[in-house]
């Protein structure tokens, strides 16, 4: 098997390769692709040339805890024809990426996985989950009045201009977790909606200067449920606005929040805490560190203090021991010789890496070892984020 760089021709023959790999047919007006960067693409060909297999990159930005924008690559367009499956595609082009990823200076990779079980292998950890949160509107009643202040305006998805573009941005950017959705992408209507140009209502809301800073992408799905696309905000008040707003529509019985956090506030909102259920809890962003204290020094971290980490990377065939001495929100990490407070796999340190998995529940399924009393409650507090880490852009 060879692997090989697309070019921009390819462009055709790339998604009709992936689309094959995953057994559907490609529907020739649709975006959802368009922005692929196919000098970041990958083929598996066979001896006689023929593309069997694809993987591409896209360049986003990735907020980590305490505000830090880092550039990283989304692996996607993952895909080996059924036909020369297990031969090695798959592995030969992930090293490959790892390499060029490298090679690019980042040191840090993310991917959503179609399967829990195929990434692991290559250092990758799930790193963030996203749930739906359902609202019965009839026992939605707030606990606390509205606040003053700032308005509503409705739109159709095609009459938003550059408002979501831009709300989006400002709230990635405080988001750990999120990931930049680089001008291509609405340009172009790629991914879903609300990215993609199907039809939405958008309630767009204002502060009290008439600047956008949140929106609410949402239709009407089955006859008496609205389903929200994502509902974006800058701060918590904008949120709310658009949850009432979602929640005071007539002729609906229920709202259903399709990307939510863990820790959304919404439930808390409410006079009725039982009037939100939460379901369909999935992971969805997997991280890969590729230089260990690079990354660790570069998030923000909110509680001090020093633990020895023993990582072992079995798909770069590395391991390192690594100190990591945190003091006032700022990380050291250098190379030792100390013994180990905890051993992990470097996909179990993507695990933990954004604050969304506690280290100590790792340690408790028997994934990471703590070779002291304490390590683990003390691992807990330093690579807690300031907020569920929380993604939910589809690439
Ligand atoms: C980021 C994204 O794009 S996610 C999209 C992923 N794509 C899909 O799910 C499309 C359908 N599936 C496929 O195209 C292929 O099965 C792929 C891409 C998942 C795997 O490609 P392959 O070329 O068969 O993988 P490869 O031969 O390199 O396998 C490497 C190892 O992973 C294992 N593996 C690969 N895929 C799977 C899987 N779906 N389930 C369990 N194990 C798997 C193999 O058994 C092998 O294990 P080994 O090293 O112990 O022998």
């Amino acid at each position: 098997m060879e692997i090989r760089p697309t070019t921009g021709e390819e462009f055709d023959v790339f998604v009709d390769t992936m689309h094959a790999a995953f057994a559907q047919f490609r529907d020739t007006g649709a975006t959802t692709w368009s922005a692929l960067e196919m000098d970041r693409g990958l083929f598996a060909t066979t001896e006689d040339g023929r593309p069997v297999g694809t993987a591409a990159a896209y360049s986003f930005e990735l907020t980590l805890p305490g505000e830090a924008v880092i550039p990283v690559s989304g692996v996607t367009a993952v895909g080996v024809l059924p036909t020369h499956r297990r031969q090695g595609a798959l592995s030969a082009m992930m090293r490959r990426q790892l390499a060029d990823f490298r090679a690019r200076g980042e040191f840090l990779s993310v991917l959503l996985a179609a399967e829990a079980v195929i990434y692991r292998r290559f250092g990758y950890g799930p790193a963030t989950v996203t749930e739906r949160l359902t609202v019965q509107r009839n026992r939605a009643a707030f606990a606390l009045p509205q606040a003053v202040g700032g308005s509503i305006e409705l739109l159709r998805r095609a009459e938003c201009g550059e408002i979501m573009e831009e709300v989006y941005d400002r709230y990635r950017r405080v988001q750990p977790g999120a990931l930049s959705r680089p001008s291509r992408w609405w340009a172009s209507g790629a991914g879903q909606p609300p990215v993609s140009r199907s039809p939405r209502y958008v309630a767009v809301h204002r502060d009290a200067d008439g600047v956008p800073d949140g929106y609410a992408s949402y239709s009407l799905n089955e006859p008496d449920t609205l389903i929200v696309d994502e509902t974006i905000a800058v701060d918590d008040t904008a949120g709310t606005a658009l949850a009432r707003f979602l929640l005071e529509h007539d002729l609906i019985a229920q709202v259903v929040f399709k990307h939510c956090p863990p820790d959304h506030p919404l439930r808390w909102r409410l006079v009725d805490l039982r009037a939100a259920r939460t379901s369909d809890e999935t992971d969805w962003l997997w991280v890969r560190l590729l230089d260990i204290p690079r990354a660790l020094t570069a998030r923000g971290w909110f509680a001090d203090g020093e633990l020895v980490l023993d990582v072992d990377d079995p798909a770069l065939g590395e391991h390192g021991r690594h100190l990591l001495t945190v003091r006032d929100g700022e990380a050291d990490c250098v190379p030792t010789d100390r013994e180990p407070d905890l051993s992990l796999d470097v996909s179990d340190l993507g695990s933990i890496y954004l604050g969304g998995t506690a280290p100590s529940t790792l340690v408790r399924a028997g994934r990471i070892r703590a070779h002291r009393p304490g390590a683990a409650v003390l691992a807990d507090a330093l690579f807690r984020a300031e907020r569920s880490p929380h993604c939910l852009h589809w690439f």
